[in-house]
């Protein structure tokens, strides 16, 4: 099977979930590692969900902690729901329980996303933000954490959403019909313009949808997923066995 994608991924699989994880996490240090070399910073935007937070665990224990610069890190969020931040579904909340709370990093470098007021004011106060700390009009993260939903939803990106098709804007309110709620969400410009988009995916519960996305027809208002496609950066996909099943190969 050939993957139809405009911009095909790079397949990393490994034989189960903490196997992913432990080299996913790896190989977030180097990256990490890299980006300061190259730039002196490291500017990552992490994802909601059930996958990321092992890797967020590993990375918040030592070797692995100790092994990235924090002062240097600035963290991001790819979406979040609109929900306060210590709500049990607020993606910050997950992210700063499992990760951000144990690391040495200056709350000044950590930017969430204010899911508990107005989502439109939020999307363009979180787009104002970006483009200030980015200084260009155009940020352009070192890395995108992502996940998919079974569904074909990454990020907030939900099939079907008015914000799959904008072009401008970096970051989107969107009431999402499906989830009885309101979203704020990366867009496709910003996802795509990243130098590293990672998307995480483990279980069998996922192996239809990657497939599906993978080699399956080119709907992506349906799979929002396959609207990913970094230009000029590079694009993965960390899988376990179970998850990469259906896929060519595996
Ligand atoms: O806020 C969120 O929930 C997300 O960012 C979302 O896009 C998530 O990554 C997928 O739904 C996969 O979720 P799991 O990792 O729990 O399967």
């Amino acid at each position: 099977m050939i993957s139809r994608l405009s911009s095909a991924p790079r397949l990393q699989i490994h034989a189960d979930a903490e196997a992913m994880i432990q080299a996913a996490a790896a190989a977030f240090v180097a990256r990490a590692q890299a980006a300061m070399d190259a730039h002196g910073r490291f500017s990552v935007a992490l994802a909601g969900g059930g996958t990321p937070k092992p890797l967020y665990e590993l990375l918040a224990t030592a070797p692995l902690r100790d092994a990235v610069d924090w002062l240097r890190v600035d963290v991001f969020f790819g979406d979040e729901r609109c929900v306060p931040p210590d709500s049990p579904r607020s993606n910050y909340r997950m992210a700063n329980e499992a990760l951000l709370s144990k690391l040495p990093i200056p709350a000044a470098n950590v930017h969430r996303l204010h899911g508990e007021v107005d989502p439109a004011r939020a999307a363009l106060a979180y787009e104002q933000l970006l483009r200030a700390a980015f200084r260009r009009e155009q940020p352009r993260f070192d890395l995108i954490l992502l996940g998919i939903g079974d569904n074909g939803h990454t990020a907030s990106l939900f099939p079907g959403c008015a914000c799959l098709r904008e072009s401008e804007r970096l970051v989107c309110a969107q009431y999402v019909e499906s989830q009885h709620e309101w979203r704020l969400t990366f867009t496709r410009p910003l996802i795509n313009a990243a130098a590293a988009v990672w998307l995480l995916a483990d279980g069998a519960g996922k192996a239809g949808i990657l497939a599906d996305v993978f080699g399956g027809a080119y709907q992506p208002d349906v799979w929002p997923i396959q609207y990913v496609a970094p230009h000029g950066g590079d694009y993965e996909w960390w899988l376990d066995r179970a998850a990469a099943a259906q896929l060519p190969d595996a």
